[in-house]
């Protein structure tokens, strides 16, 4: 339903009332048409408000009466008459205002939002197209190429950018309806010509075909990635395993050896998938907290999902001799080898003969684990990506002695638990993070050069990043990668002179390890690439500490800052992240394009519609990547990561075939080897 009131002497205000997210119901339009019809009746009311209950104006159309026959006003028209009223209409946006929520605004003559509000056309994740206007009034506001981008991906944009492209008229800090509601007091009488979206026309474009051939672009990504999902469940390894000759074990019970952070999201995502669980800590204090983190994530997933979880499906135990019955251990204590060889260790004597054994390293030798057992053939690397129990992506690392039946069983309990699971090879980082590692060095690379973590995130997130490299780190703690650094003996920063910045005569920059000993962690010490609020805050906001320590390093190293542009950012980052790929494929390490771009898309946020790196490679064409590559590694001859890889050049030489015809190219290949 919609409430309607006089306020301020001439405001009719119009609150939709719809818990949770005020969606349109059959009711709620209905009580829209009718205060609409009561305020323009009014002679007393001379402008309107419309705002939503609980600070959220409206999440669209009411995904519960999907389904159901169609009742109530139909919205366009009512949409249509709130244009055409003769009294000015505001809409009040805080939380959503999202589909037909949108819409709904769209029809009003004013916007005016919170600054934490959300907006955007997300019908095209729900199989539906924006059909209350959307598609004609966002062109109309914001120009042809933004709302087909607001409309093709149904990204939901923030208020700061909705201002920006034209769809708002004005964010606040405060309350939103008393701002509303006194501006709609300062517009009472003045003319609505301009102020009807519909009656606009569209900014002529010289570019339309350009246009309209991104937008067909991003359907042949979004089709090819459809397929490549498909495509990496009929894993194959180098050595002849393959998806439909390999059987895999049952697997009923299954046991975590480690409850940090990964470790509980790995038991609640077996508990999920219906198995029963051992979770094994061996610290007292950390199993305390896991046992009561476990069932309250366990119960936050069981009502977003509508499941239930026996609750006894979880035993903890401080020791792991508890797990001599299971017949899959995951095994994610800290990423440790001298600890995780002891855990094998001690597993393979606990373990039944034939469990398999799992790591979740997130880099460390698969093989040099399974050599700490009886049975190497048995096990396999797990590497699940945090948060485990929401995470889409799972890599199945394989080891030169894991047998067809231990990659099988993995991959269909990845299955199991909704993951999309990746089958790669053994090697330093595996797919996923090996490439990673190419792509940050880049970007501290540009930071040494002139650019700033704001100019490197922007270029990323504009490409379709749901946030760029550094935001990311800070999310994800400065530390991390410190730790690794620190234990591949690079991260040292008592060299002076040129030796701080080359390592094992490569190119190196210490800017991420300089950060780390300034305490600087990220998000979680409140500083990092950015400032936050407080300790744990969220909201990265530009630190002039950090450009006055760029500014400082450059100095220290003579190095003359440069204006470094956003293709260069991209070109730079993610065209030397695509060489790894390539380098990967050659190797064998994944079996095909599809395996890359699988990973990158579930476990790197890289963007969908862009289909994935190696598809993105293809669609850039062969010979630019080549070409650009080339480029850089002049400038940059100390590193070497930038000299095209072996596998790409030969792609162009033969011709640069489709992505989907690569697979012979390396085929052809290594039968000849
Ligand atoms: C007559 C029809 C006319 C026009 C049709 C127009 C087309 C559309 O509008 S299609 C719908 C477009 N809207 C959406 O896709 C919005 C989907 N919702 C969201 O994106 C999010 O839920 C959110 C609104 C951004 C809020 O996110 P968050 O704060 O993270 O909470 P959630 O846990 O996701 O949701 C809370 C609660 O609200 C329920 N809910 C969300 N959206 C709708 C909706 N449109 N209709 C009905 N219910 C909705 C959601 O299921 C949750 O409910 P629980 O009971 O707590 O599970």
């Amino acid at each position: 339903m919609a409430q309607y009131r006089r306020v301020s002497g001439s405001v009719g205000l119009i609150t939709l009332q719809n818990p949770p997210v005020n969606a349109l119901s059959a009711s709620v339009r209905q009580g829209i048409v009718d205060s609409v019809k009561r305020a323009l009746g009014d002679q007393k009311v001379k402008s309107v408000v419309i705002c939503g209950q609980n600070g959220v104006f409206c999440g669209g159309a009411d995904i519960r009466e999907f389904g159901r026959q169609m009742s109530g006003p139909p919205l366009v028209p009512m949409i249509h008459d709130i244009e055409a009223a003769n009294k000015p209409v505001v809409a009040a946006i805080e939380g959503s205002a999202l589909g037909g929520g949108l819409e709904l605004a769209l029809g009003c003559h004013y916007r005016i939002s919170h600054s934490k509000a959300k907006l955007g056309l997300p019908e095209v994740t729900l199989g539906l197209l924006p059909a209350a206007g959307g598609t004609q009034r966002l062109p109309r506001l914001i120009g042809v190429p933004a709302a087909l981008n607001l409309i093709t991906t149904g990204r939901h944009v923030t208020a700061a950018e909705a201002l920006q492209l034209g769809i708002l008229d004005h964010v606040t800090e405060h309350n939103t309806v008393d701002v509303a509601v006194k501006f709609a007091l300062s517009v009472t009488g003045e003319s609505l010509d301009g102020r009807r979206i519909s009656s606009f026309s569209c900014a002529p474009l010289s570019d339309l075909d350009s246009l309209f051939e991104e937008a067909m672009l991003k359907a042949r990504a979004l089709q090819y990635f459809f397929f490549a999902q498909r495509a990496v469940g009929r894993w194959s390894t180098p050595s002849g395993a393959r998806w439909d000759t390999s059987q895999p074990r049952p697997v009923r019970k299954a046991a975590v050896i480690g409850l940090g952070t990964m470790g509980r999201g790995i038991t609640v995502a077996l508990a999920q998938a219906g198995l029963s669980v051992v979770a094994v800590e061996t610290h007292a204090k950390q199993l305390m907290e896991a046992k009561k983190a476990v069932p309250s994530m366990l119960k936050r997933g069981a009502v977003r999902g509508g499941t239930t979880i026996e609750p006894d499906s979880i035993t903890y135990s401080e020791t792991v001799q508890a797990v001599a019955d299971v017949d899959l251990v995951i095994e994610a204590v800290f990423e440790d080898m001298a600890l995780k060889e002891k855990v094998f260790q001690q597993l393979s004597i606990v373990c039944k003969p034939d469990t398999l054994l799992c790591t979740n390293t997130s880099s460390l030798d698969v093989d040099h684990l399974a050599s700490q057992t009886r049975h190497p053939e048995l096990v396999v690397g797990m590497h699940f990506f945090a948060p485990a129990h929401v995470m889409k992506l799972l890599e199945v690392v394989y080891g030169r002695r894991s047998s067809p039946a231990a990659v099988a069983t993995a991959m269909q309990l990845g299955k199991k638990m909704g993951k999309v699971s990746v089958a790669v090879g053994n090697c330093r980082g595996f797919a996923g993070n090996r490439m990673l590692k190419r792509y940050l060095e880049q970007a501290f690379f540009l930071l040494e050069e002139g650019a700033t973590p704001e100019l490197v995130d922007r270029a990323l997130e504009e490409f379709g990043f749901p946030m760029g490299v550094f935001r990311m780190s800070d999310l994800s703690g400065l530390d991390v990668g410190w730790r690794v650094r620190k234990a591949d003996g690079l991260a040292d920063t008592s060299l002076t002179g040129t030796s701080a910045r080359v390592r094992q005569g490569c190119r190196y920059s210490p800017l991420g390890d300089l950060l780390c000993e300034h305490g600087r962690f990220g998000q979680k010490t409140g500083r990092g690439w950015y400032q936050y609020d407080k300790p744990g805050g969220r909201v990265a906001k530009s630190d002039p500490w950090l450009h006055n320590f760029l500014d400082e390093y450059r100095a220290r190293h003579g190095l003359v800052p440069r204006c470094i542009d956003q293709q260069e950012v991209l070109e730079r980052c993610l065209f030397v992240l695509i060489n790894e790929g390539f380098q990967i494929l050659e190797e064998g390490i994944a079996a095909g394009p599809e395996d890359i771009d699988a990973i990158y898309v579930f476990g790197y946020g890289w963007p969908r519609h862009r289909g994935g790196p190696m598809f993105y490679a293809d669609m850039v064409g062969l010979e630019r990547v080549v070409e650009r590559l080339e480029r850089y590694h002049q400038a940059h001859p100390n590193v070497p990561y930038l000299q095209p890889s072996g596998l790409l050049r030969r792609l162009v030489a033969n011709g640069s075939p489709p992505i989907h015809k690569w697979r012979n190219v390396i085929k052809n290949r290594n039968s000849q080897l």
